[in-house]
């Protein structure tokens, strides 16, 4: 069967000039444009590609050359709505669709797609909406029109039952292939292995029609992150003693004479280093911003407890680095969808549920390229905690991907403690890539491997302790997370 290509494309539109004037950007980065033009060209498109790439402009700008809507399906509310309101501000027709959307606005939203030639160029819209009865009529009508665009699948991992976050009703997308088998779509993401992505393009009806499908898959390597582990353990438990020391230390070297000067040219106070720690449970959130205070720190918590108001207040005092808002202590709920280019940390307090949410929460960290620090307290107690909580979610969520779950948790703990290899080649190889990234003394092993092994053989718990432990069921925890 040829490929079925399908281009509503104005003939030849200047890509360049769409950049600079409606998105305020000076040139591509190394891959935007051909995605891009591999987009307008009308065929399906996977991209995977490192946290901070800049993935949403390769379906934003073919959205605004293109004739007709296109429909972005996003998990996250959040993320939503920080893309819509960069693209209102750029003076571009996007709207989003979900739980949280007042009706007025619903109403309009609907509105315009009734008429068939919408006005939006962009909808983001949660997968739960997709499958209403109610938005796929309005689909079908924008549809017969010839003005549905594309699909675009973001954080498209959460297709597969193989990936770490697999969301039921993303299955559900494949209505789109089925229903529409004229319209492109893109599906993106930052952390999907081999396996996930077969998934993901089987299950949306993709590998259907090869020729028609342009995969990009570019590494995970992220050279200006600097990935250290610092062990620990219950016993001994010196975690913020640690962050304290070493937090002191980076304001200390800013506030030296010389740099001191520099940074009060740029405006920069010496205090002001953003950045995220991430914790598991709600209540050591609320704790640590507390105790990071207390020592003079500006620490901010932030989980789903808090009200709409006081998170929407945390989230835009450090954005805009407002003294006692430089570090966000957060649960999982914060960071997808935030974009904060100078974050200079992310501190992991505790292991993280999976290897993917590690990196991708890592990801957060230097998004203006410049070198920023990324570090996680090891400690085989937590490792034992957080497999207690994967297996607590499998009871109480049927059908979680528990194998897929527990296999991702379990190599996220050998990368904890792994101390003969670069943590970049680790992370590397972990999302399927062969080669040997360059790392220039950017992770613990390059930088001192005969430090990294004696804090490794002295940090620990050892695992005949660790076992006695867990027999009494000491590990057993049930965080509100
Ligand atoms: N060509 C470009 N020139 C300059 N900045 C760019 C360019 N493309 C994207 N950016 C910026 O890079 C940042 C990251 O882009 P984006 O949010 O799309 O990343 P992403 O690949 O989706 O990453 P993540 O998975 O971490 O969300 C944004 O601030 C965006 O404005």
């Amino acid at each position: 069967m040829p490929a079925l290509v399908r281009s509503n494309s104005f003939i030849f539109p200047d890509l360049e000039f769409t950049l600079r004037r409606q998105f305020s950007k000076a040139n591509f980065r190394p891959f935007q444009r051909e995605i891009i033009q591999a987009a307008l060209d009308g065929n399906d498109i996977f991209v995977q590609a490192a946290t901070s790439f800049g993935k949403s402009l390769c379906f934003q700008l073919p959205a605004v050359v293109d004739q007709g809507i296109t429909i972005v399906v996003s998990p996250l509310l959040s993320l939503m709505m920080n893309q819509v309101e960069a693209l209102r501000a750029a003076d571009i027709n996007a709207s989003s669709l979900n739980s949280n959307t007042p009706l007025p606005e619903k109403d309009r939203i609907m509105n315009d797609l009734r008429t068939g030639h919408p006005r939006t160029r962009l909808l983001y819209v949660t997968p739960e909406l997709c499958a209403q009865d109610r938005f796929r009529d309005r689909l079908w009508v924008v549809h017969e029109q010839r003005e549905l665009a594309r699909i675009v699948i973001d954080e498209a991992h959460c297709i597969s039952e193989w990936g770490h976050d697999f969301r039921k009703d993303f299955k559900r997308l494949a209505w789109f292939r089925e229903s529409f088998p004229d319209v492109p779509i893109m599906c993106l993401t930052a952390t999907a292995n081999g396996q996930v992505r077969e998934d993901v393009l089987s299950v949306l009806g993709l590998n259907a029609n090869p020729q028609r499908l342009k995969t990009f898959t570019m590494t995970a390597h992220r050279p200006n992150l600097h990935f250290e582990i610092r062990y620990t353990r219950d016993e001994d438990d010196s975690r913020l003693e640690d962050f304290l020391k070493w937090i002191r230390s980076v304001y200390q070297r800013r506030a030296d004479d010389r740099r001191k000067n520099e940074l009060t040219a740029l405006g920069e106070r010496v205090d002001n280093v953003p950045g995220i720690i991430y914790t598991i449970s709600r209540d050591e959130c609320d704790n640590l911003a507390s105790q990071l205070r207390q020592e003079g720190i500006g620490a901010q918590p932030f989980h789903a407890r808090l009200t709409k108001d006081t998170k929407e207040q945390i989230l835009s005092k450090w954005i805009s680095n407002e003294p006692g808002y430089d570090i966000i202590v957060a649960t999982t709920a914060f960071g997808m969808g935030i974009d904060k280019n100078n974050v200079r940390f992310v501190v992991h307090w505790r292991l993280p549920k999976s290897f993917e949410g590690y990196y991708q929460e890592a990801g957060r960290a230097g998004r203006d390229g410049n070198a920023a620090y990324c570090f996680l307290y090891y400690s085989r107690e937590d490792r034992d905690r957080v497999s207690s909580l994967i297996v607590r979610d499998r009871a109480q969520v049927p059908n979680n991907n528990f194998e897929a779950r527990a296999k991702s948790l379990q190599a996220l703990a050998v990368y904890c403690e792994s101390v003969n290899a670069c943590r970049h080649k680790l992370i590397c190889n972990y999302f399927g890539e062969n080669n040997t990234p360059v790392c220039d003394y950017a992770c613990d092993f390059h930088k001192d491997s005969a430090d990294l092994q004696r804090r490794f053989l002295k940090g620990l718990a050892s695992e005949e302790w660790i076992s006695t432990q867990r027999e009494e069921g000491l590990y057993e925890v049930d965080w509100d997370e």
